[in-house]
Order: C-alpha cells, then sequence, then structure tokens
C-alpha cells in the first residue's frame, strides 16, 4: 500500500488507480509533475521502465544528499543520446561539450578550466559586462515602451530578456567583441541552433533510445543533428577566427578586454574544437535558463503588485533615486534577494536537471541500482515539498530570509543549505552558478527600480502552464505587460 510518511516504501510495482491513468492520458501534463504525482503514490525514489531503459527518479532532498552528494563518485555521470555527445559535441576525446560527458578525466579536466572562468572572483572582474548589457537592456526596452506598448497593448519582453542574457555570455565569452543590436540575424540564428540543438532531447529521439529497435524504423536523424553542428561551426568559429585575429593584432593590450577567451587561448590547453563547443555549451545552458527566470520573475511580479513595491521600497531605501542598484548592493538587498531565490524555488528553468547516470553497481536501502542507470532529479518536486516549504504553491520570498540574512549566498555543499536546488547539486552542481546569479541581480534589481510591470488587464498572468511542455527549460507562456516608469528621472539613470 502506498505510504506517504515512509521515506523509502518496499520497493514493488504499484500500479496508479485505472481512472488515474485515463485522466492523465487526456490532459498533457509536465514530466516533472506527473513524476512528482507518482511519488506520492509510491513514495520519493521509484524506477520507471521506458522501453530498454530503467530510469530511478529522486524526488526528494534527502535521496539528493543522500546518492548525487554524498555518493557522488558514483552518480555524477551522464548518459544521454550519442547524438548529442557524438554528432553535436564530438565525443569525450576530441569535443568540448563537458555538461554532456561520463563522469571521467575528460570531463573533470573540461570542467576545471569552465570553474577557473566562472568563479566569483572572475564574475567580479567582468562587472564593467554586466553593467553595460544592462544599460543596453534598459535602453532596448524604454525604446520598444514608447514605440509599442501603447499601439500593442502591452510589452513582450522575451526577445529583449533573451538578448541580454545571450549578449551577456557571448561578452564574457569573447569581451567587447561581441556588439549585437537587438534583432541582429545571427544572434537569432545561435537562439534557433540551441532551440533545434535542445529537441535532441525530444520524443523522437527519446523514444529511439528507449526502443532501439525503433532506430531501424523511424527517420535516422542524422543529417539534421550535422545540419546543426556545421551551422554551430559557421557561427561560434566564425566567432573564434575573429576573436583570435584581434588578440594577434593587439599589440599593446588595448584592443581585447579581459575575457574567457583570453585565458583559455594565452592558457593554451583546449583545441579550437574544444573551445566552439565549450562556448556552444555555455550559451546553451546558461541563456535560456537565465532569460527564463526573468521572465518568471517579471510575471510574479506583476501578478503581486505589493511584493514588487517592496522591492522597489527597498532600493529606494538602500540605493536612492538617483543611481542603478550595482552589484556592490546586492548584500544589502535582501528583500529582493529573497524574491529571486523564490523565483527560481517555484519556477526552476531546468526542474528535472540534466539526467544524471551511475558509473558504477550501486546498492541504495537494500536497492541494486546498475552501472549505468539513468537518475532523475525532480527539482520541481523537492521544491514543491511541504516539509521544506510550507504552503509551497505561494509565491512567499519571506521564507528565504533567515538563509539570505544568515549566510547571504554561500552556497555549500549539503542540500539543507541552500534556498533552492534549482543550480543542482553535487559534483556536476551548475558551474555558470555566479554568473547567473549576477546576470539575474542585475537586470532584475534594475528592472524593479526603473518600472513598475504592470498586467495588461485584471486576469492574472498565466504562470501555470509552460512555453512548451516538452522543452528541458520550463519558460512561461507568452505574455504582455505594460512599464510605467517609477518617477520622470527614470531615463537619466541609464
Ligand atoms: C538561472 C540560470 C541557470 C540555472 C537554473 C542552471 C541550472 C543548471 C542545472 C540544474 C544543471 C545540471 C546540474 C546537474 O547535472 O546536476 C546545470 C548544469 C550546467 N550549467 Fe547551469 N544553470 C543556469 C545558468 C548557467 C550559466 C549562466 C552557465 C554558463 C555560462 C551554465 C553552465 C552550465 C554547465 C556548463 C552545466 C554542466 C555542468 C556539468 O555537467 O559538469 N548554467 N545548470
Amino acid at each position: 500500500k502506498p505510504s506517504l510518511t515512509n521515506p523509502y516504501p518496499p520497493y514493488a510495482p504499484q500500479r496508479l488507480p485505472f481512472i488515474g491513468h485515463i485522466l492523465h492520458l487526456l490532459r498533457p501534463i509536465a514530466a516533472q509533475e506527473l513524476f512528482r504525482r507518482w511519488s506520492l503514490l509510491v513514495g520519493p525514489v521509484f524506477t520507471i521502465q521506458l522501453g530498454a531503459k530503467h530510469w530511478v527518479i529522486l524526488n526528494s532532498a534527502q535521496s539528493v544528499q543522500d546518492l548525487i552528494v554524498e555518493r557522488g563518485t558514483v552518480y555524477s555521470s551522464r548518459n544521454l543520446p550519442d547524438a548529442l555527445v557524438y554528432d553535436l559535441m564530438d565525443g569525450p576525446s576530441k569535443g568540448g561539450g563537458f555538461a554532456f560527458y561520463e563522469y571521467g578525466p575528460a570531463w573533470r579536466s573540461l570542467r576545471r578550466i569552465a570553474h577557473s572562468g566562472l568563479v566569483k572572483k572572475k564574475i567580479n572582474e567582468y562587472q564593467p559586462i554586466f553593467d553595460e548589457r544592462r544599460n543596453t537592456l534598459l535602453i532596448n526596452l524604454w525604446q520598444a515602451r514608447a514605440q509599442y506598448q501603447v499601439k500593442d497593448g502591452g510589452l513582450s519582453l522575451t526577445h529583449f530578456i533573451e538578448h541580454y542574457t545571450m549578449t551577456s555570455i557571448l561578452a564574457i565569452v569573447f569581451g567587447n567583441m561581441c556588439n549585437f543590436e537587438p534583432g541582429d540575424t545571427r544572434l537569432h540564428q545561435a537562439f534557433a541552433l540551441t532551440e533545434r540543438a535542445a529537441s535532441i532531447f525530444g520524443p523522437t529521439e527519446q523514444l529511439a533510445e528507449f526502443f532501439p529497435v525503433l532506430k531501424m524504423i523511424l527517420p535516422s536523424r542524422k543529417e539534421e543533428n550535422l545540419d546543426i553542428r556545421n551551422k554551430m561551426v559557421d557561427f561560434y568559429g566564425g566567432l573564434l577566427t575573429e576573436f583570435r585575429r584581434n588578440l594577434e593584432q593587439d599589440t599593446d593590450g588595448n584592443l581585447v578586454d579581459e575575457c574567457f577567451m583570453k585565458d583559455v587561448m594565452v592558457g593554451g590547453e583546449l583545441t579550437d574544437l574544444q573551445m566552439m563547443n565549450f562556448i556552444t555549451v555555455f550559451v546553451g545552458a546558461g541563456s535560456e535558463t537565465t532569460a527564463s527566470t526573468l521572465e518568471w520573475l517579471v510575471a510574479l511580479m506583476a501578478n503581486e503588485p505589493d511584493i514588487q513595491d517592496k522591492v522597489y521600497q527597498e532600493i529606494q531605501d538602500k540605493v536612492g533615486p538617483n543611481q542603478l542598484p550595482g552589484a556592490e548592493d546586492e548584500s544589502s538587498l535582501t528583500y529582493l534577494q529573497c524574491v529571486i531565490h523564490e523565483t527560481l524555488r517555484l519556477r526552476p528553468p531546468a526542474p528535472l536537471s540534466v539526467p544524471h547516470a551511475t558509473s558504477d553497481n550501486n546498492i541504495y536501502n537494500g536497492w541494486l541500482v546498475p552501472k549505468n542507470t539513468t537518475v532523475i532529479l525532480n527539482l520541481h518536486a523537492i521544491h514543491k515539498d511541504p516539509a521544506r516549504y510550507p504552503d509551497p504553491d505561494k509565491f512567499n520570498p519571506d521564507r528565504h530570509m533567515e538563509y539570505v540574512l544568515r549566510q547571504n549566498q554561500r552556497f555549500s555543499q549539503t542540500v539543507d543549505d541552500r534556498p533552492h536546488l534549482a543550480f543542482s547539486t553535487g559534483r556536476r552542481v551548475c558551474v555558470g552558478i555566479h554568473l547567473a546569479e549576477r546576470s539575474i541581480f542585475m537586470a532584475a534589481s534594475a528592472l524593479l527600480a526603473c518600472f513598475r510591470f504592470q498586467r495588461i488587464s485584471d486576469d492574472l498572468i498565466d504562470i501555470h502552464n509552460p512555453r512548451d511542455i516538452r522543452a528541458p527549460t520550463f519558460a512561461p507562456s507568452p505574455y504582455k505587460v505594460n512599464l510605467i516608469p517609477r518617477h520622470d528621472g527614470v531615463e537619466s539613470l541609464f
């Protein structure tokens, strides 16, 4: 009998009530929510069999702590489709797509290089890039607001925010060379490529992985994958060539900014192919996730005007009306920090993380988890656990205040020391966490200092239906808001 109290019920196949099956079949439901509901019936850790494959789904913070953190040497590998690892990322021995590579020396040495370029100290050095990108975001919004807001009944922020997150990452990688205007076709092509690459996680490719026999029947995606790869080589390879040329001509050190690629090229550890795949991974992993967090945040603020006003008041009290908040103001803007944590808790952009895999056989609570088993971290379920977050569906920033005051964003390895697990945990924890947090803080603090985000009707913005229920990134459905300047001097701030 399913138990909701015993965290580890006996391992036995459990059946959903027949009517439950029918309802699930009729109504599309995101996988993370489906897994969460199953976990309430059968317990926080369960296995599902998908054709030839077994997946173990972890739905509790305790199981993530037990396996992903404490048994990290076994539970930190990957077992992703060959299409991703080899067709797109050229495999661990040649390529640089370490996010998708199995746990081992190749992943470790590439991860070390990524880590050294993205530690907090480096992010502080890149601060002028964030200041400049944040101002560009505000200028673009200000102009669009005047042009479209009245005519179109509100403004969709999607393209502006995507432009901000993607150009911030590109500027950190390549420095001042990457000055793309919004609407630049090259930039949109790069966005489109990332989306096409993400479709490898999509149903057809996954079906063929689960039922290998289908690989003989279904049309091969190889040509499509090679086309994506060639276009990535064109775009990122072109930037790399331009960067190298600039670096060679930079005899007095004024032409090329301090940036990730400069360190990597001077370090001389990576081949061109590895460097290119590195950038692809940074942009792929970092731009959509950060953008969707900002889009959720604006939607939540428009739905919760009192909370929005409280953040604005905090900015006025701590920073004042005559300047925009800077990185140095982050520690004093504690309520805004809570709002950002709560947004990431309620709407984690990667709700099922990136699938892990075991690199050895392992026994957990008497169950054998064989080598190469895919292990899914259901961050969505953990974030909705009422024992950790009372009234979990409520947007309640105050629940993080104690953490913010105590630690002020010092992350450690145990799951209980974190306000949420949106960046995952353990050895594979998001390597871009400091970049993402700074980027979110800079944009959110500036947007909320300048504008009141107002809904275009009395109806709340829909925060329940994602843009694409099958996509690995959880982004809100398209919405529009009005941007009301907070005071007469707003334009002079940027
Ligand atoms: C709000 C923004 C972001 C969120 C919520 C997020 C979340 C995540 C999550 C859940 C994972 C999977 C960890 C695991 O396997 O357990 C991950 C991995 C990763 N993230 Fe992020 N991420 C964000 C932004 C970024 C940025 C800005 C970058 C870099 C520029 C980045 C680079 C990576 C990389 C390279 C990995 C793979 C790490 C590995 O396999 O060793 N992410 N991220």
